[in-house]
């Protein structure tokens, strides 16, 4: 198969690309300086030259609750651009086979736990993420769509918070546990007596690492169509992608002070937004479809504190 891979350098784009390479399919990549995927003539134009046998839509537009929170405009504009360029251009170059990533903010602040796919716009959305999720929805929704229409195999997968090699360490724009793993090294080489985390600590939420989102989705991509079909339904096609257990992010902020070394007190500046109260995926509709998360939260945070380390140098200058 010739997959291209839209996001290749993101986190997880990567992380599925290499998985697509080793099991020997072709990756068409393009940087984000060579292919604006918000550009639709531009995008049209790719997609015609290279007519891939399947598309991973992987770009996006992504942040944690800061960025989210202060750039609304650019993360609806440009996740919107983004899915509906590559989906719809991608079916008018005869793509048969997309996976589109979503992400666990689609659903609503308040809905039950461990949140059901059938929870999808049965409630209202969390505030700092509206605009995002939003865009998100309108990609499942697109994807349902063309399936309906166009006779596609256009799937969507909803993960869970991601983390790992390749993460964003960036401060100001990073989700938190890439940011508490650069908070407490930094603290731990200063010696600092403190380290201050955002909000109250007892929002809760579930983690799984790249690596195991990158294998989710290489098996929902490789599921019969029959049997996809038969796990979802066509107008409600998208799986969650989790581990299906969660933590507060006090008990995170000593899990990872716990790896990195770091012996000081943590403190909680409470003028920072909380965001969802809680975000822990229902995943046994793809449980039903044979895959499971396998990197513990622990061995996942050993893994990705050890890149931080190896890759440190490469952030400075970015926001600390
Ligand atoms: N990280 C997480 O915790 C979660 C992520 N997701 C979803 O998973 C997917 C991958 O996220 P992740 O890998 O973490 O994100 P990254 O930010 O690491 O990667 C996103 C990639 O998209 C590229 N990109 C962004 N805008 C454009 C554009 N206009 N044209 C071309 N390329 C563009 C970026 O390139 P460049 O950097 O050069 O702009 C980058 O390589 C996204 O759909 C995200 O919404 C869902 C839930 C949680
Ligand atoms: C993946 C997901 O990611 C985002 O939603 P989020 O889960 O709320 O994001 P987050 O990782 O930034 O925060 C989780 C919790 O952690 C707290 N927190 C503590 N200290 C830091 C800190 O230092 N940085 C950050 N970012 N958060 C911190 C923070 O206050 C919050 O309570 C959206 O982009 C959404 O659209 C989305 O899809």
């Amino acid at each position: 198969m010739r997959v291209y891979v839209a996001g290749h350098r993101g986190m997880v784009g990567r992380a599925i690309a290499a998985g697509l390479a080793a099991r020997g399919d072709e990756v068409i990549a393009r940087t984000h300086a060579e292919l604006d995927l918000t550009d639709q003539a531009a995008v049209a134009a790719f997609m015609q030259d290279q007519k891939p046998d399947a598309v991973v839509l992987a770009a996006a537009r992504v942040g944690g609750i800061q960025a989210n929170n202060s750039y609304p405009g650019q993360f609806i504009y440009e996740n919107l651009m983004i899915q509906s360029n590559v989906i719809h251009q991608a079916h008018k170059a005869g793509v048969q086979q997309l996976l589109f990533l979503g992400s666990s903010c689609i659903y609503p602040r308040l809905a039950d736990q461990p949140m059901r796919e059938d929870a999808l716009l049965t409630g209202t959305l969390e505030p700092t993420n509206e605009p995002y999720a939003i865009a998100k929805i309108a990609g499942i929704k697109m994807c349902e769509s063309y399936n309906r229409e166009y006779s596609r195999d256009y799937r969507s997968v909803m993960p869970t918070n991601l983390y790992g090699p390749h993460d964003n360490f960036d401060l100001e724009t990073s989700h938190v546990l890439p940011a508490l793993i650069r908070r407490f090294h930094e603290a731990k080489v200063a010696g600092a007596p403190e380290v201050v985390i955002w909000g109250t600590g007892t929002p809760r939420r579930e983690f799984l690492h790249v690596e195991d989102m990158a294998a989710a989705s290489l098996h929902v991509m490789g599921l019969r169509a029959e049997d996809y079909a038969r796990a979802t339904d066509p107008m409600l096609s998208h799986i969650n992608v989790g581990t299906g257990a969660d933590v507060s992010i006090s008990e995170l902020a000593q899990m990872i002070a716990g790896v990195v070394g770091y012996e000081g007190a943590i403190t909680q500046d409470t003028t920072k937004p909380d965001g969802t109260p809680r975000k822990l995926m229902d995943v046994s509709r793809l449980g039903s479809l044979g895959w499971q998360a396998s990197i513990g939260l622990g061995q996942g945070l050993q893994d990705t504190y050890r890149w931080f380390l190896d890759h440190q140098d490469s952030f400075k200058g970015h926001a600390s």
